[in-house]
């Protein structure tokens, strides 16, 4: 695998936004690859040593892990399949997770991942720090991710001897070690507490957004949060652009042009994300890092420059999302290089972009 190997300054930093076609999957024909030799550290930043930063992964594999389970020591996993579900066999007991549900599984817990074909999907790890709702402030008792919607194992155990030996691979300080036993590690009986790994469907997410004007910052779509020591500025957090209404008056609807404080890297589960309907594809992504402008392509800005302000349907069929950080990440060698996935013509969504502006316009008197 193309796990982060030492350190984050492999490659020169690069402030561009950037951007991926979908990340290939190996035919099962071509060579066997499970879900650890399929994992690829694309951009991340800090240091498990530290238990301080975060971490991109992709993960493209085509087998089952067999006689294999994967322990993660420096953080927690948060996966989000693209392609394929994964059926994924814990000390906790078994879940199936398919794309358009997500599933955290926290440091230290032993896991092995099945497939059924070609399969594909972002990780987002965390050192340091546990997912957790966010605050829900003015909010309230309930909305976005409810409680009620987190789906945890129910206890499943095998006595199961293997001669052959079974392997178990851990990732401790961003290094794979393995050991050997000759039983299944899945000899957990029973369990109790909290510490447990979970899943959840975005289809329940109560979608909040603006009902009257303005854009709404995307940070009212946050599904989960890593949260820092600093009120308000999260190592990451997980937000989603589900299917919603979209209703303001008097606004640039889509996301605005910007330039902030975090870094944002995007993935598509499906459909097309409504500030780019070509280029950006399921099963690619983007990174606009810290202070680097970006915003809607051409097309989005022409058309939704002077479209009609009626109730419309947005995102209807997808699912976009983000990994949201305030660290700085710098992209792995396998991101700009080894994976071939780049596309190098991403400025070029921007470079048509015209002004509208006209200086004598005025409010129309209704
Ligand atoms: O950049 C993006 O596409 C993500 C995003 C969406 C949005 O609606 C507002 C701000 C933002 O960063
Ligand atoms: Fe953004």
């Amino acid at each position: 695998s193309n796990i982060l190997k030492r350190n984050w300054n492999e490659v020169e930093p690069d402030p561009n936004q950037l951007r991926w076609m979908p990340f290939t999957v190996t035919k099962a024909s071509e060579k066997k690859v499970d879900f650890v030799s399929g994992l690829h550290t694309i951009c991340g930043a800090g240091d498990s040593k530290s238990r301080s930063g975060i971490a991109v992964h992709i993960y493209t594999c085509n087998t089952s892990m067999i006689n294999r389970c994967f322990q993660n020591s420096d953080g927690d996993f948060l996966i989000v399949p693209q392609k394929g579900e994964i059926l994924i066999t814990t000390e906790f007991g078994k879940m199936m997770v398919e794309p358009n549900e997500i599933c955290v599984i926290q440091q230290g817990m032993r896991f092995s991942v099945d497939v059924f074909g070609e399969t594909r999907g972002y990780i987002l790890e965390v050192y340091g720090a546990h997912f957790e709702l966010p605050d829900l402030g003015p909010i309230g008792a309930n909305g976005l991710a409810n409680p009620r919607d987190f789906q945890i194992p129910v206890a499943w155990f095998e006595e199961r001897t293997v001669a052959s030996g079974y392997t178990i691979i851990n990732k401790y300080q961003g290094k794979l070690f393995s050991c050997q036993q000759d039983f299944s590690p899945f000899n957990v009986v029973a369990w109790h507490g909290n510490y447990t790994p979970y899943k959840y469907n975005l289809e329940n997410f109560m979608v909040i957004n603006c009902v009257a004007f303005d854009h709404a910052d995307p940070s009212i779509f946050t599904v989960l949060t890593a949260k820092s020591t600093r009120p308000g500025v999260a190592i990451a957090d997980f937000v989603i652009f589900p299917p919603r209404w979209g209703v303001a008056d008097r606004t640039f609807r889509p996301p605005y042009y910007h330039r902030n404080c975090m870094s944002e890297f995007m993935g598509l589960i499906k459909g097309h994300y409504e500030a780019k309907e070509e280029g950006f594809q399921p099963g690619g992504a983007s990174l606009h890092s810290i202070m680097t402008p970006h915003g809607p392509d051409f097309d989005c800005f022409e058309k939704n420059s002077t479209a009609e302000l009626k109730p419309e349907r947005v995102a209807e069929g997808t699912m976009a999302f983000m990994f949201e950080s305030s660290f700085s990440m710098a992209v792995t060698k396998w991101g700009l290089e080894t994976c071939q996935r780049l596309d190098k013509s991403y400025y070029k969504c921007w470079e048509p972009l015209k002004s509208h502006f006209n200086p004598n316009w005025r409010p129309s008197s209704k």
